[in-house]
């Protein structure tokens, strides 16, 4: 697709071509479905870790599914320009600090992925300090250099975040980060980020590319007052108001996103080019994620919404790409934290459709009252597995 030049600095055109995005194994859905319809319960009664399991079938390409083997969070840090306009309760310096603390252990992320068996990297896009703060590389062994794009990204309020050749750059790290991971043995990538204004940035983005007011897409963010929560709004309207006529998704990414934003963007869209689910977090990669269905249609199909935000902007999102959080917490601190707590729940869709007893294997009557009308065999299946089914006949399924 080609890539116009928008925003105040006149930008030479570019021209890039994206991935195509391949389909689910619809096959390996459909017996999903067949097998839900004969495991001991009555259909549909394991509710949203029905279709969990089932996209997890079609996204292995195999029923049952496998659990993941190795599940990788990666964490785009990025500084912002606009957090200088006061749009956040925190100072630019806490994205550096925090990466940091992402390497020694001690942010939630670390602890929410030791607790589902995740692995944490870290990557400096943008950071604002003069050398690269997060090592490169799968293995930390990468120049550090490869994956940084600039010193922080431009202030959206006055300038393009990006320049053309830095939002091309950007997705391109994206990109390469999935396949670096996915080479490396990921079966299951979360995406998080860290970098201060970033709320700002994704509302800007989202606000743009849905149309939307920016007292619709502002959220508290960090925590902010009502002072800096009016400060911010200001930012977001500048911010639209220059990326209005960036032509694409990508552009936006350029004028009013930042680094972090279009690196997010590229790893999605490869994730699904290489056959690998996502599960999403908030506002941010939510951001990314738009943008990247945008550029990349159906894209979408390979993540899940793990955690619903706060973030007002994050549930326009949600409801343009057909998602639907598996987990209302509260949660409001971007880093892949709020995916991580929905990793049980997958894990656990995979579980039950794999190791659940059959009515036939378990000697369970299959949910038919009338003797006429005989239970499917095991080896026929009913063809369908959740979803509103006959009533069952009140066998127990050892419900706990
Ligand atoms: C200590 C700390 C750790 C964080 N981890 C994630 N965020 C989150 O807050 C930031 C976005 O909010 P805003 O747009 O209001 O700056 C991002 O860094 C996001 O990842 C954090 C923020 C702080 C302060
Ligand atoms: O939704 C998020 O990811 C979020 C919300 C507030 C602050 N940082 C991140």
């Amino acid at each position: 697709m080609d890539i116009t030049p928008a925003g105040s600095a006149p930008q030479p055109p570019t021209s890039t071509t994206f991935p195509d995005v391949p389909e689910l194994d619809q096959e390996a859905m459909a017996a999903a479905r067949r097998r839900h319809g004969i495991l001991t319960k009555p259909p549909g009664a394991l509710g949203r870790l029905e279709d969990l399991s089932i996209w997890l079938a079609g996204v292995q390409g195999t029923c049952p599914p496998r659990p993941p083997g190795r599940i990788r969070v990666i964490v785009i840090a990025g500084d912002h320009g606009i957090a200088a306009a006061g749009v956040s309760a925190f100072p630019s310096e806490v994205t550096a600090q925090m990466v940091a603390n992402f390497a020694a252990g001690g942010a939630a992320v670390n602890v929410l992925a030791r607790q589902v068996g995740a692995s944490v990297r870290v990557v400096d896009v943008a950071v604002d300090t003069p050398e690269p703060t997060a090592p490169g590389g799968v293995d930390g062994t990468a120049p550090p250099e490869r994956y940084r794009i600039r010193r922080a990204s431009g202030r959206i309020d006055q300038d393009d975040a990006l320049t053309s050749a830095e939002v091309s750059a950007a997705f391109a790290v994206g990109r390469l980060i999935a396949d670096e991971e996915i080479d490396a043995g990921a079966d299951l990538l979360i995406p998080g980020e860290m970098g201060i204004g970033n709320t700002t940035a994704a509302a800007a983005v989202i606000g743009t590319l849905l149309d939307l007011e920016p007292a619709e897409v502002v959220g508290r963010g960090t925590g902010i007052d009502d002072q800096r929560w009016m400060i911010k709004v200001a930012a977001i309207r500048d911010a639209m108001r220059r990326a209005r006529h960036a032509g694409n998704a990508l552009s936006v990414l350029r004028v009013a996103g930042g680094a972090d934003l279009a690196a997010l963007a590229g790893l999605l869209v490869q994730a699904g080019v290489r056959r690998t689910p996502v599960v999403l977090d908030g506002v941010i990669v939510c951001a990314a994620a738009l943008a990247a269905e945008t550029i990349v249609p159906g894209a979408r199909q390979w993540w899940i919404a793990g955690s619903r935000s706060p973030e007002p902007a994050q549930r326009f999102v949600l409801n343009r790409l057909g998602l639907e959080p598996l987990v209302d917490a509260g949660l409001r601190l971007g880093e892949g934290t709020g995916a991580l707590l929905a990793v049980p729940m997958l894990l656990a869709a995979q579980r039950t459709l794999a190791e659940m007893a059959t009515f036939d294997q378990a000697g369970v009557s299959s949910g038919k009252n009338d003797p006429s009308d005989p239970a499917p065999s095991e080896s026929e299946g009913d063809g369908e597995g959740s979803g509103d089914g006959p009533a069952a006949d009140g066998t127990s399924t050892d419900a706990p």
